[in-house]
This record gives C-alpha cells, structure tokens and sequence, in this order.
C-alpha cells in the first residue's frame, strides 16, 4: 500500500489550547478521503499542517513520501499538491483569468497550457461570463469554484480541500462531485474537508473523523457504514446521539404563549389614544 499522506504523532498548539492531539493519518494514493468533525474539532489546523501553512508544534509528515518540512523537498511537494484553502486566498483586484495565469506562473506552467485549461476550467465551473470582473466582486460560491480552478490548475497528484461544497450551488456541485471523481480514478489522491456528509457518503472511499483534536475513526467508507448511514456513524463517533434533550421550553411553545394577546385581539382593541 502506497500512502499519499502520512502523519505520526501529529500536533498543534495554540497558547493552552491543544487544538490537534497526536493524529496519525494514512491516506492511501488514488483514494478520496473525507476528513470529518464537528465545528471546532481541529480539521482546518491539520490541513494547514498538511499544507505548509502552520508549523506543527510536534510530529511527523509526509507527503507523497517526502517530508513538505524539509526544505529540500518542499518545492517539489508544492508542484504536486493543488490546495482550496479555508479562506480561499484569492487577490481582490485580479480578474479570474488573471489569477488563473498567475497561479499558472507560479507552478512554472507555460502561457499557452494556462490559456487553454484555464478556459475549460472557467466553462466548467461556468465563470465564463465573469471572468473579466474583478475577484472582489465575487459572490462567495464563485469564489469557492475560482479557488478550485486554480487548485486544478496545474494537474496536481494530491489535492486538498478545505470545505469545497460549502456556499456552492446544486449545479457546481454536481460538476464537482464529477470532477473529483474523474481525479481520483485516474489515481491521484484528493483530501476533502466537509460538514456535508451527504456528499461525503456519495463521493468518498475512505472517512477519518476527528473530534476535539483527536482521531477518533479512519477506515474505508464501506467499513466505517456498515448497516447504518454516515450520519449515524459519525454522530455516534463524535459522541452525540439522538438521545441527548433539547430543553427549549420557549421554543417549543411557539411564539405566542397560551394567554398571551393575540394580533386579532389587538387589533380589535382599536387605536391606542
Ligand atoms: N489561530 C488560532 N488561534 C487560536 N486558536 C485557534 C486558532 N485556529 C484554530 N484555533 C482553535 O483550534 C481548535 C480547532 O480549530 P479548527 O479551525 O482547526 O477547527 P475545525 O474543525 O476546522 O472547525 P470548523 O468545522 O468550525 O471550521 C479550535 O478550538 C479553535 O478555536
């Protein structure tokens, strides 16, 4: 088995708080793994790990066999990893195509490469129409696809996605959903954070479930189903189940409390003088 990620022992704190607690992931090549966990639980920290953007305060990584920490190999990495960041990290005042030649540029792609994948990406992902407009113009859902075209971009081996499904369209995600699929069967490896576990239970080969910092599940979808659906598993997983109370008397009396007046009686009051 050849793993496309590996950590051991892997951890980040922030101050006092031990936001990832020695999660040792092993991610198979070829395979689209969803990384699941309630808000909070330490998903985004461990991708920014992942992905060079946060130093590990403990731990080991590696990433298509070579260490992203070392800086012989990490530019190496960085040419085969395509990354949708949490925040997206796009340039405001740069149109779509700019910022697709941009980042085609900082892969070393060469111009004419860029012009033609760029325009199938942005017919794809149907910004075609706004690719002229400055990215700050952007809604939030365009911003998402724009950032996942660029990740694209350069035909990486490994692909990372921070929420990827949030703030999209039925449409997008659909071709995203294709997209992805079509990425991994030719054997590259996508790791996919997502609260959607309907798409996750659709798209996904393997699940790792984090929660308050700890991996808690990490196994084949198949396996981690078995009888049950996802939501199930993972709810079970995270430690919440169906039987917890939701003790919102308020709530469940509705807005107008037994007694209360209703519109109808006040208005009948007449004008107040
Ligand atoms: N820059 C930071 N400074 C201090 N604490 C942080 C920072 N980033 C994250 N944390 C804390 O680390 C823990 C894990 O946060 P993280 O963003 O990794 O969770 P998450 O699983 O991605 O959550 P969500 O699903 O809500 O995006 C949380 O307790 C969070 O408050």
């Amino acid at each position: 088995m050849t793993l496309a990620i590996e950590t051991k022992q892997l951890t980040r704190y922030f101050d006092d708080v031990h936001a990832v607690k020695s999660v040792d992931l092993s991610v198979q090549r070829g395979s689209l793994y969803g990384f699941l966990g309630p808000n909070g639980a330490g998903k985004s920290t461990t991708i920014k790990m992942l992905t060079g953007i946060l130093v590990p305060s403990s731990g080991e990584i590696s990433l298509l066999g070579k260490n992203p920490w070392n800086r012989h190999d990490a530019i190496e990495i960085k040419q085969q990893t395509g990354v949708v960041p949490e925040n997206l990290a796009l340039f405001d005042n740069l149109t779509a195509r700019e910022y697709l030649t941009f980042t085609g540029r900082m892969y070393s792609m060469d111009l004419s490469t860029i012009r033609e994948r760029s325009e199938e990406l942005l017919n794809l992902l149907s910004l075609e129409k706004v690719e002229s407009k400055l990215t700050v113009e952007y809604s939030h859902g365009m911003k998402k696809k724009l950032a996942l075209a660029a990740a694209l971009l350069p035909n990486p081996d490994l692909l990372f996605l921070d929420e990827p499904f949030e703030g999209v369209d039925a449409v997008t995600s659909r071709v995203i959903r294709d997209l992805l699929a079509i990425y991994v069967r030719r054997g590259s490896t996508v790791f996919v954070t997502s609260h959607v576990l309907e798409i996750v239970e659709r798209i996904c080969t393997h699940v790792g479930i984090i929660a308050n910092g700890q991996l808690v599940e990490q196994t084949s979808l198949e396996d981690l189903r078995r009888g049950s659906s996802l939501e199930e598993r993972f709810l079970e997983k995270v430690g919440q189940t169906d039987d917890e109370n939701i003790n919102l008397a308020w709530l469940e009396d509705g807005p107008i409390r037994a007694g209360a007046p209703t519109i109808t009686d006040v208005a009948s009051e007449g004008p107040v003088s």
